[in-house]
């Protein structure tokens, strides 16, 4: 009895501490979220984070307090405060539960779960040598041959009248495209439905790590989570785990294809090589960029459909620009299809409105003023692009999709705001091979096929959730096929 009253009078000051003295105390923001860690991870295990952060910011202004030691930042120059050269400022990147997780299954560092600039330095580089010396002709040999394989099972729905799920669709086949860019041959299906079952867990995770950053400024929790970090290590170096795990995936780089393929290469992997060390960073590699270009892709390529479908006017006009660009006889390549500006504009408002990647860049502060406030050592900070995406202080009618936007720029809005593949020293290096997959997934299916929207009417604000990258969303059509362009 004792002991409760114990805990539950420390439990109420540290309320009455958080919500009135905390240092982050003056900034605005929810009363619950400044008194305890529940808005935040109720936003978050709800899948909604996005939304109720964008209607706090609207609210309450660019900075905003969405949990005891948490801000949320929404403004371009905020985004540049933090993740322009952040090490220098004195920020401390966070792990997300992602790079984690390769973290300690591989047993190696990679770009995103690097703290410091050394190792980030060391592992961004090898990283950007890999993704700047891929040549284009491979990755497109490589989408046209799963691209064949889509468009079998969009031939056979189109045949029979049948509707398609787009989504899945192209879900594989970005899946088996980053695949093979990286490993030189396809990774089993099998492999993505099980990180598709691990990912259906993220909201949970990110729930959990907002708790784990609350308890963490307990006397002694810092202690404790080490000594549950080398527990967590250990059990992935037990033999269980190795063999069910780890040797899974090195069988993925034992076959020769992977030792001709350009992440072998760069890393000097050769036949008959002692390659343990490079062996490992190879695979850490193989995992951040598999799963760093799958997912956001996959979102991005569902999210042009979902809106081109729904405007009808923008898909002829695309549509329109595509043929004439494009003739018969010409093959239907990407340093075409960069050039072709309605097509680029299609892509970037749709990122605009569903950013792929989000709640990824939580910084830890060493007490720094960002956007003219003081943010104090040891507050966690994270800029939410979705929040900046639909401002009107930076897009003109921001809920609207409208490409033309990009094409024609006003003064009313301030393009630079766009933040999808973020700023600075962590920003997406794969910015360049999305952009070209996408652009190759969307001019090939809309210069083969027509697509109309079916099945129930899915609202992507409405149904899809977001932890880190997108779930639940579904382009379902009716498909009929206009004569294929190769
Ligand atoms: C539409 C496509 C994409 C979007 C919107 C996107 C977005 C992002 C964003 C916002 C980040 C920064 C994360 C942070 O703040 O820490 C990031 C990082 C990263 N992205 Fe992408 N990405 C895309 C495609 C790709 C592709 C195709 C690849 C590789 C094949 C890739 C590989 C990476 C890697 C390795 C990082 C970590 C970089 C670092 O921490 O230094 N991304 N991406």
């Amino acid at each position: 009895m004792l002991v409760l009253l114990v805990v539950g009078a420390i439990f109420a000051a540290t309320v009455i501490y958080d919500r009135y003295f905390h240092p982050l105390a003056k900034f605005p923001g929810p009363a619950i979220a400044a008194a305890s860690p529940l808005w935040a991870m109720h936003a978050r295990y709800s899948g909604k984070l996005l939304p109720k952060l964008r209607d706090l910011h609207e609210k309450y202004g660019p900075v905003v307090r969405i949990s005891p030691n948490e801000l949320s930042f929404a403004s371009p120059r905020a985004r540049d405060a933090i993740y322009k050269d952040e090490y220098t400022k004195g920020f401390t990147p966070t792990q997300n539960n992602v790079s984690f997780a390769i973290d300690v299954v591989i047993g190696d560092t990679t770009a995103q779960s690097a703290t410091t600039r050394t190792d980030h330095r060391s592992v961004r580089s090898q990283v950007q040598g890999i993704l700047a010396t891929y040549p284009t002709q491979s990755q497109e040999t490589i989408h046209r041959t799963y691209l064949a394989e889509l468009e079998e099972e969009l031939n056979t729905a189109a045949r029979g009248g049948k509707q398609y799920n787009l989504t899945a669709g192209m879900d594989r086949l970005i899946w088996q495209c980053m695949g093979h860019f990286f490993l030189g041959h396809s990774i089993p299906i099998s492999t993505k439905e099980t990180f598709d079952y691990f990912r259906r867990w993220d909201n949970v995770y990110t729930a959990g790590l907002d708790l784990m950053f609350y308890i963490g400024r307990v006397p002694g929790a810092s202690a404790v989570a080490a000594v549950l970090l080398r527990m967590i290590r250990n059990l992935m170096t037990t033999d269980w785990v190795q063999v069910n795990t780890f040797s899974r995936i090195q069988e993925l780089t034992d076959r020769k294809e992977f030792r001709q393929s350009i992440v072998a290469q760069k890393l000097g992997i050769v036949d008959g090589a002692d390659g343990k060390p490079e062996l490992k960073r190879a695979m850490a590699h193989i995992s951040l960029l598999v799963i760093g270009g799958y997912d956001p892709v996959s979102a991005a390529a569902s999210a042009v459909f979902y809106y081109l479908l729904q405007h009808r006017k923008a898909l002829a006009t695309l549509k329109h620009e595509l043929r004439t660009a494009i003739s018969r006889e010409e093959a239907c390549t990407d340093e075409i299809l960069s050039q072709i500006a309605y097509l680029n504009a299609c892509i970037q408002e749709s990122l605009r409105l569903q950013p792929p990647v989000n709640d990824v860049g939580a910084r830890i502060s060493t007490g720094i003023e960002v956007d003219g406030v003081y943010v104090p050592k040891g507050a966690k900070v994270f800029v939410d692009k979705y929040s900046i995406h639909r401002s009107a202080r930076y897009f003109k009618d921001p809920e609207r999709w409208d490409p033309e936007r990009w094409l024609a720029p006003t003064p009313e809005s301030d393009l630079a705001a766009f933040s999808a593949f973020s700023v600075g020293t962590h920003a997406c290096p794969g910015k360049i091979m999305g952009l070209r997959v996408l652009r190759l997934t969307i001019a090939k299916l809309l210069l083969s096929y027509d697509f109309q929207l079916a099945g129930s009417k899915f609202d992507w604000d409405r149904d899809a959730h977001c932890c880190h990258v997108w779930q639940d969303f579904r382009v379902d059509v009716k498909v009929s096929k206009v004569g294929a362009v190769q």
